[in-house]
């Protein structure tokens, strides 16, 4: 399995651009089950999750074209994917493939959707909490659907396809909200989904359902309104910038210390982490190329953040922001209402020297002046680039383990950050 090698101290200075974000691209490579004309995907990040949806795809009968892969000249710029669902030829999603990432459950909504069936596992465990779909589940049967589970498959089934329906979430969910869009656009009639997610990339998908053909109102506020269409055509769209590869990055400078421009980030779509980080010293500018991340001389100021869904502090960010709050000047405390259990960074941080106590869902961080590198692993996505973070800034050689997780979520994160000044190495094997 690959290791990534850094010495740290090196203070990060160039550019580095953003790329397409995840989170956005697989529901929007999911809504290509809706439509049986091509749907052309561009700025699609290089990630292990699209690699294992697009084969998830595939078992149903997707045909899947990549350009953009030739290295060289824009070897930066996003893949184009050719997406064709023009016959589905399985309506079934196996254990074996949905066990190993999660979005690839949404599946269901397009396949009931347009096949009136769809039979797919139950999504595997994972490290940062429970993660039920009971209100996925829920959305589903207020469209219409029967559901049942067996054997560890959820079966839905709409026989005479969905029905529009009021959808309300007693949480703010982004997957719930993903597959009730997905469900009502080709509902017959009206649907309203009340305390829906905010998320950008809920927004982003719901941009390219109505270039699809979809009638949706209101999508990236709390109610969404749609009107079922019988059909949807197809369409070329465009993935939005990365926002948490992008706070990822910003915390990586302020970490090190430097000057980097963050190509192609566009700051709207992450302005309470941006807040949090200037609250903590660090000089942040938008420019119409990006954002501009500095911070020179002056320390790391403590913070107390509570992550929230959108527009809140991000989930996805908390663990990296951790990191930077190891080296504060004081005594900073992060809450986390999202996961229940995203907290396995801090016995990992542990081992740089990281002072952090853990009281139920608050870890309280003792800023210490100095970490030391060490051989640490990680369980999931955001955890493992937190590692990288202290690592940056560790005296030392670290090497972090399991890098599976960080190719999952992060393109190109070794050149990107090595373009940049950082001593970082993948090692193979
Ligand atoms: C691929 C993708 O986009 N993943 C993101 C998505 O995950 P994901 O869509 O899985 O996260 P949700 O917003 O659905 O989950 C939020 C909370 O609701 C709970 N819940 C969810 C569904 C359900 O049926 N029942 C239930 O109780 C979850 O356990 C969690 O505590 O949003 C999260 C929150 O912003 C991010 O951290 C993930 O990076
Ligand atoms: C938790 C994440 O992803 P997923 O929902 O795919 O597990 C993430 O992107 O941080």
């Amino acid at each position: 399995m690959d290791r990534i090698r850094i010495v740290g101290g090196q203070p990060l200075k160039g550019r580095i651009p953003i790329s397409g974000a995840k989170n956005a691209t697989l529901p929007l490579m999911i809504a290509s089950l809706l439509t049986d004309e091509p749907l052309v995907l561009e700025n699609v990040p290089r990630l292990a999750d699209v690699a294992l949806l697009q084969r998830i795809l595939g078992n149903h009968g997707v045909d899947v074209m990549v350009g953009g892969k030739r290295p060289g000249d824009g070897e930066y710029d996003g893949q184009t994917l050719h997406i064709s669902a023009k016959r589905i030829v399985d309506t079934t999603a196996p254990y074996d493939l949905v066990s190993r990432m999660r979005a690839s459950f949404w599946v269901i909504a397009p396949l009931v959707a347009r096949m009136g069936e769809a039979k797919v596992s139950l999504p595997g465990g994972c490290a940062i909490g429970t993660r039920p779909v009971d209100l996925l589940l829920m959305a589903l049967r207020q469209l219409g659907a029967d559901i049942e589970i067996d054997g560890g498959y959820v079966l839905a089934r709409a026989p005479h396809g969905l029905r529009g329906g009021e959808i309300v979430f007693p949480k703010v969910t982004v997957s719930g909200t993903h597959t009730a869009l997905m469900g009502a656009v080709l509902a017959k009639g009206a649907t309203v989904i009340e305390n829906a997610a905010c998320e950008p990339e809920i927004a982003d998908v719901a941009d390219c359902l109505v270039k699809m053909g979809a009638r949706i109102k209101g999508a990236g506020t709390p109610r969404i309104e749609i009107e079922g269409v019988a059909r949807l055509d197809g369409t070329r769209h465009r993935v939005l910038a990365d926002r948490i590869e992008t706070g990822t990055y910003a915390m990586a400078v302020a970490m090190t210390g430097g000057d980097v421009m963050l190509d192609g980030a566009r700051p709207e779509l992450l302005q309470a982490a941006l807040d949090v980080l200037v609250e903590a010293g660090v000089e942040i500018a938008a420019t119409n190329e990006g954002l501009r991340v500095q911070r020179n001389g002056a320390g790391i100021a403590p913070v107390t953040v509570t992550t929230a869904p959108f527009p809140g502090f991000p989930t996805d960010l908390q663990a990296q922001l951790m990191a930077l709050m190891t080296r504060a000047k004081g005594t900073s405390r992060i809450t986390e209402t999202i996961f229940e259990n995203r907290f396995m960074h801090v016995q990992e941080l542990a081992r740089f020297g990281a002072d952090i106590r853990l009281d139920g869902e608050t870890a309280t961080i003792a800023g210490v002046p100095r970490l030391k590198g060490a051989p640490v692993m990680a369980t999931d996505l955001r955890a493992s680039v937190s590692l990288v973070i202290a690592a940056l800034a560790a005296e030392g050689e670290t090497l972090v383990n399991r890098v599976y997780h960080l190719d999952r979520g992060f393109e190109r994160l070794e050149d990107k950050l090595s373009a940049c000044g950082a001593e970082i190495e993948r090692i193979s094997g």
